[in-house]
């Protein structure tokens, strides 16, 4: 098998994924989840027009001689709060006293602000307004559907819903909410020589770390991880761990036993319990990415060095997870910024180096974390974004700009 490249295995992959059904679940539990069906008001919002201000409902012709020196005095006949109806119509010289939120009168021309009153002077008098200005048509009064009009489409499905949409959601009463159901993931690491994290490794151990890393990285996608027991590299302990992990989850990750070593074994026994799709991408890190499916399920076999297993979750697994997932961007976005470090030279793979990405007001600039050997997992902690260096390309010299996945906060 030849190489595949990156675009390619990305296609290949995104081809073969269905998205998951919907469940309806409470809006508290929303955020981040995302919309399966649009969303569409269910009536105006604001429901009524209401006014803006704390003040006074009026008719603008009553107070179009108003001024400093000469007031215009309006009798007050009616106090409306928020939440109340008024009873009156507004006739000439009258005025409706009205708070914030409140409906304002079907007549209503204008809401007047205390504050361009003799409201709380020592001379006002009860039941009399005094207003020292002119107003105009529709001041300070909110008309109906001037945020959402009845029947109108909202929120469209696909959206992720952030504290804005949440909002937007409670205002048309959506108090249970469609969203696509959260792939399960299955998180399987393989190797002889792995422990787990609270086991205190002996000579030739080392703790799994994948399992973590991957585990976090699938949260970050959102879908739901399930860390599975490590599988030493036998045959058949691979076989019913895969067995179990196809009856629990939507997708599986084994992370290890994919090169060309005596004990890497992910390969054949995919072929053996299902169909491998493809092996080798042309990239660095993460060349001996496998992927394939057993009994319809799509299963990626991670490399075992934590570098390349985390890059290729980035750029294989997780627009997988988020295809499954309904969400309608797959990518990461990218970002064009400065190399700051020497010149990069190309290779015949596709590199992905770990760099920090920082703005500052003259742009983005990019710094490699240092040294980027697939094992080294504290580089994965420093970075915000992998830099590419395209393959056969004549690569990029120090100060030009590169493209960028930004998979972490812009520092
Ligand atoms: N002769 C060749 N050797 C290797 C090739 C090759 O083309 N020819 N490819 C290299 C590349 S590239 C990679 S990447 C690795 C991938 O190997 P495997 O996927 O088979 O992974 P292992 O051999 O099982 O482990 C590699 C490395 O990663 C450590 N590891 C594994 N699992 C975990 C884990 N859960 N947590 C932390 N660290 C883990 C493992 O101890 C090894 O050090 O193969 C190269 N070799
Ligand atoms: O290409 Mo491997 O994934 O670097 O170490």
């Amino acid at each position: 098998m030849s190489l595949l490249a990156v675009a390619d295995a990305q296609a290949a992959i995104l081809e073969r994924m269905t998205t998951l059904a919907s469940e309806s679940i409470e809006l508290t539990a929303a955020l981040g989840r995302v919309l399966a069906r649009p969303m569409y008001a269910d009536r105006d919002a604001p429901p009524f027009a209401n006014s803006a201000m704390d003040g006074y409902a009026v008719l603008v012709g009553d107070v179009a001689q108003a001024s400093a020196d000469q007031p215009v005095a309006l009798q007050i006949i009616e106090r409306v709060a928020a939440g109340a109806v008024p009873t009156h119509e507004l006739r000439a010289g009258s005025a409706i006293r009205i708070m914030t939120g409140a409906q304002v009168p079907a007549n209503a021309e204008a809401v007047v602000p205390f504050e361009e009153t003799d409201e709380g002077q020592p001379n006002a008098q009860p039941d009399v307004v005094r207003m020292f200005q002119a107003t105009q048509h529709g001041s300070n009064i909110r008309p109906a559907g001037e945020d959402m009009q009845a029947g109108a489409l909202v929120l469209n499905a696909g959206q992720v819903l952030h504290a804005g949409s949440i909002g937007v959601l409670a205002t048309i009463g959506a108090a249970q909410v469609p969203v696509f159901r959260q792939p399960r993931v299955a998180i399987i690491a393989t190797g002889d020589e792995l422990v787990d994290v609270g086991i205190e490794p002996n000579p030739g151990q080392i703790r799994n770390s994948n399992g973590y890393a991957n585990a976090a990285q699938v949260r970050e996608a959102g879908a739901i991880p399930i860390i599975m027991p490590i599988v030493p590299d036998n045959a058949e302990a691979l076989r019913a761990i895969l067995a179990q992990a196809v009856a629990e989850a939507d997708v599986l990750l084994t992370s290890g036993g994919v090169s060309v070593g005596d004990y890497d074994l992910v390969k054949q026994i995919l072929n053996e319990v299902g169909k491998l799709e493809f092996w080798r991408v042309r990239m660095r890190p993460g060349k001996p990415l496998a992927f394939g499916s057993i009994n319809g399920k799509p299963i990626f076999g991670l490399p075992g060095n934590p570098v390349s297993a985390m890059v290729c979750f980035e750029l294989f697994v997780r627009p997988a997870l988020r295809k499954i997932g309904g969400y309608q961007q797959l990518f990461r976005p990218s970002v064009w910024a400065k190399l700051l470090d020497a010149d990069l030279e190309s290779n015949e793979r596709r590199q992905y180096l770990r760099v920090i990405v920082k703005s500052s007001a003259e742009g983005l600039t990019a710094e490699l974390t240092g040294a980027q050997g697939s094992g080294l997992v504290s580089s994965m902690a420093r970075a915000n974004g992998l830099l590419i260096v395209p393959e056969a390309s004549r690569g990029i010299i120090r100060g030009e700009y590169a493209e960028i996945v930004l998979f972490g906060e812009l520092h």
